[in-house]
C-alpha cells in the first residue's frame, strides 16, 4: 500500500485551546479519503495544515514522503485547494482567473492554453471559457474553482467543504466531477464534510469530534460495527405484535403503533413478519448511517 498522505501525533493550538489533538492518520495514493464531523471538530485546521497555510503546534505531517514545515514549495507543487469559500475574481473572465493562477503555480508559458482548455475540459465548462465569472451559477463557479485547483496537475486535491451552500441537485453534479477526477485521472482526493452522503463515496472516513478522530474506516464498515439496520413496522393489533418481538427477544422502541425494531438476526425478523403479516399496515426496513455511528460514539447528531 502505498500511503500519499502520513500524519502522527498532529496537535494544533490556538492559545490554550487544542482545536486538533494528537491525530493520527494515512491517506492511499489515489483513494478518496474524508473528514466527517461537525463544525468546529478540527477539520479545517487540519486540512489548512496539510495545504502548508498553518503550522502545526506538534507531530509530523508529509505528503508525498516530504515532510510539511520543511517543503512548503515542493508540497505545495503537489497539491490542489478548494476552499470553503468562494475565490474567484468575479469580475474576471473564467479564463482569466486560470491564467492568473497559472502565473501564480509558474505553469510555463507555453502549455497554458493547453492545461486551460484540459482542466476546464474535466469539469465540462468548455465553452464558458470567455465567461464573465459573475455570470455563473453557484456550481459552476465551484467547478472553476476545482478547475483551476487542477492546473499544474497536483496528485493530491484537498476540498473544504467543496458543497456548502450549493443544492442538493448541484451537489450531486459537484460529486460527478470529483469521483471522475479520482477514477479517471487517479487523483488523491481529500475533503471534508459535514453531510455524511458526501463521506459515503470515500474509500476511508475519519470520523472527527472536538479535535479528535473518533472513528476511522470504509464507511460500510463502521456502519457495521457500529450501526444496526431498523425495521419499522405499524401494526392494527400491536399487542400482539408486542408480545411476538418479546417471544423472539428482540430489541425495539415503540412510537403509537410503529415498532423501531433493531435487525440484528433478520431471520427472527422474517418469521415475525410472516406470522404477523395480516396485521401490518405500513413497514420500512431502514439502513444505518454514518449518523448513527457519529450518534452511537458520541451521543449526538453530526448537524448538532
Ligand atoms: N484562528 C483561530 N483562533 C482560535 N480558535 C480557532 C481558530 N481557528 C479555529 N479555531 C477553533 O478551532 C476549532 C476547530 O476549528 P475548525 O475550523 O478546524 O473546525 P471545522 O471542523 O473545520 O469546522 P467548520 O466546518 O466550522 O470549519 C473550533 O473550535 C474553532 O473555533
Amino acid at each position: 500500500m502505498n500511503n500519499i498522505i502520513t500524519v502522527k501525533n498532529f496537535t494544533k493550538t490556538y492559545g490554550t485551546f487544542k482545536a486538533v489533538d494528537n491525530v493520527s492518520f494515512e491517506v492511499e495514493s489515489g483513494s478518496i479519503f474524508a473528514f466527517l464531523g461537525p463544525n468546529g471538530a478540527g477539520k479545517s485546521t487540519t486540512i489548512n495544515t496539510l495545504c502548508t497555510i498553518l503550522d502545526k503546534t506538534s507531530g509530523t505531517l508529509m505528503i508525498d514522503g516530504k515532510e510539511i514545515g520543511q517543503n512548503k514549495d515542493y508540497i505545495r507543487s503537489v497539491i490542489g485547494v478548494v476552499f470553503q469559500e468562494q475565490t474567484l475574481d468575479v469580475k474576471m473572465t473564467v479564463e482569466e482567473n486560470l491564467k492568473m493562477h497559472c502565473h501564480f503555480y509558474r505553469v510555463a508559458k507555453s502549455v497554458i492554453n493547453e492545461r486551460i482548455d484540459f482542466v476546464l475540459h474535466l469539469v465540462d465548462l468548455t465553452k464558458w471559457k470567455k465567461a464573465m465569472v459573475n455570470s455563473l451559477s453557484g456550481g459552476m463557479k465551484r467547478r472553476v474553482e476545482i478547475a483551476r485547483s487542477l492546473l499544474h496537475l497536483p496528485k493530491v486535491l484537498f476540498l473544504d467543504e467543496p458543497t456548502t451552500g450549493l443544492d442538493p441537485q448541484t451537489r450531486a453534479n459537484i460529486w460527478d466531477y470529483i469521483v471522475k477526477l479520482q477514477k479517471e485521472k487517479g487523483i488523491t482526493i481529500f475533503l471534508t464534510t459535514h453531510y455524511m452522503d458526501e463521506a459515503e463515496i470515500s474509500d476511508k472516513v475519519a470520523v472527527m469530534d472536538y479535535g479528535k478522530i473518533i472513528a476511522f474506516d470504509h464507511p460500510a464498515v463502521l456502519k457495521k460495527q457500529y450501526t444496526r439496520d431498523k425495521a419499522m413496522i405499524s401494526s392494527i393489533v400491536p399487542e400482539q405484535l408486542n408480545d411476538l418481538l418479546l417471544q423472539h427477544d428482540l430489541t425495539y422502541a415503540k412510537e403509537n403503533n410503529r415498532f423501531i425494531i433493531e435487525v440484528n438476526d433478520l431471520s427472527k425478523l422474517t418469521a415475525i413478519i410472516s406470522e404477523h403479516q395480516l396485521s401490518i399496515t405500513d413497514m420500512e426496513v431502514r439502513k444505518g448511517t454514518l449518523n448513527d455511528v457519529f450518534l452511537e460514539i458520541t451521543g449526538k447528531n453530526i448537524r448538532e
